[in-house]
């Protein structure tokens, strides 16, 4: 029999291609854990990415490149309990879908399968045509991520604007281009100039979500604890801060301090 239908209209990788086609702007936030994942959730962002930046902001690695597909898993199936409306997608981690097709099919089933997420996100273009295409081939959406890909950060050494030559702006037109081919959903492009990100948000018809790449593009996505100033030393130029939590928690955490050590807590009340 019919339970009480949910409040909530679910965002489908559809619903983001319909979005760009009526030029409504795309929202989406990360989330690695299942109570920031309600209130992202609860303020209706469209989609929730479990990105690898996990392996900095959860785990305090220097680079995305530790993290596991089990982490991933884990971090991806608290976030789906939490979800009743954005669409979830998870990023694949380094070293589990470059240069062998089936071994990206294989990693982007069990993050399906284990975490129940909706999607999955994979950094380049070209070098991994095949297993964007195998892993569709499962009916798993694709999810593009071209520009700065943290996962190559040693093949290039920083983490400055990409695509600013002739060449690399070509490639990136032309990898963009490619994965819309191939039949991805939609593509993150990330730290580019606004006027390349621009001209390749209006030459493929599947959504483009910026990070560092201006507004000519068709939806915005950030870091949670970075716009929400909980990660302090992390200051590039894209950031807008909505909010300064490291000062606010760390405020209410020396509170908590003095009321300890004065004996203000707990008082009658917080008691049995
Ligand atoms: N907390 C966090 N936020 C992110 O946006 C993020 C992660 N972690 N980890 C994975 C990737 C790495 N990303 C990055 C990393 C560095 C810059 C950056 O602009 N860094 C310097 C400039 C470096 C340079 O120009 O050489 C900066 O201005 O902070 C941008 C995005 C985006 N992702
Ligand atoms: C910055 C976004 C796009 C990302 O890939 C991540 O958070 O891992
Ligand atoms: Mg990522």
């Amino acid at each position: 029999m019919s339970v009480a239908k949910k409040q909530y209209k679910r965002i489908t990788v559809k619903s983001l291609v319909e979005m760009k086609a009526n030029g409504e702007k795309i929202s989406m936030l990360t989330a690695y854990d299942y109570t920031m994942a309600k209130i992202v959730d609860a303020a209706g962002v469209d989609v929730i990415l479990v990105g690898d930046s996990a392996s900095n902001v959860m785990a305090g690695h220097e680079t995305t490149l530790p993290i596991t597909l089990n982490e991933m898993i884990y971090h991806a199936s608290s976030v789906v309990r939490a979800v009743e409306r954005s669409l979830v997608v998870v990023d694949l981690p380094f070293g589990t879908y470059q240069g062998n097709s089936k071994n990206a099919l294989d990693s982007a089933i069990r993050i399906m399968k284990e975490s129940g997420g909706h999607a999955v996100k994979l950094e380049g273009g070209s070098e991994i045509s095949e297993s964007v295409s195998r892993i569709l081939t499962a009916g798993i959406p694709v999810m593009g991520h071209l520009g700065l890909t943290p996962q190559s950060i040693y093949k290039f050494g920083t983490y400055t604007v990409r695509a600013k030559e002739e060449e690399e702006a070509k490639k990136l037109i032309e990898d963009a281009k490619l994965l819309e081919q191939l039949g991805c959903f939609a593509l993150v492009l990330e730290k580019v100039p606004a006027k390349l990100a621009e001209q390749v948000a209006n030459s493929i018809s599947i959504p483009v979500i910026g990070i560092g790449a201006g507004g000519g593009v068709d939806g915005q996505v950030l870091v949670t604890h970075d716009m929400l100033g909980m990660t302090h030393e992390f200051n590039p130029r894209f950031l807008r801060r909505y909010l300064d939590l490291f000062s606010e928690m760390t405020g209410a955490f020396k509170q908590y301090v003095t009321d300890v050590k004065s004996r203000d807590f707990p008082n009658e009340k917080e008691q049995y």
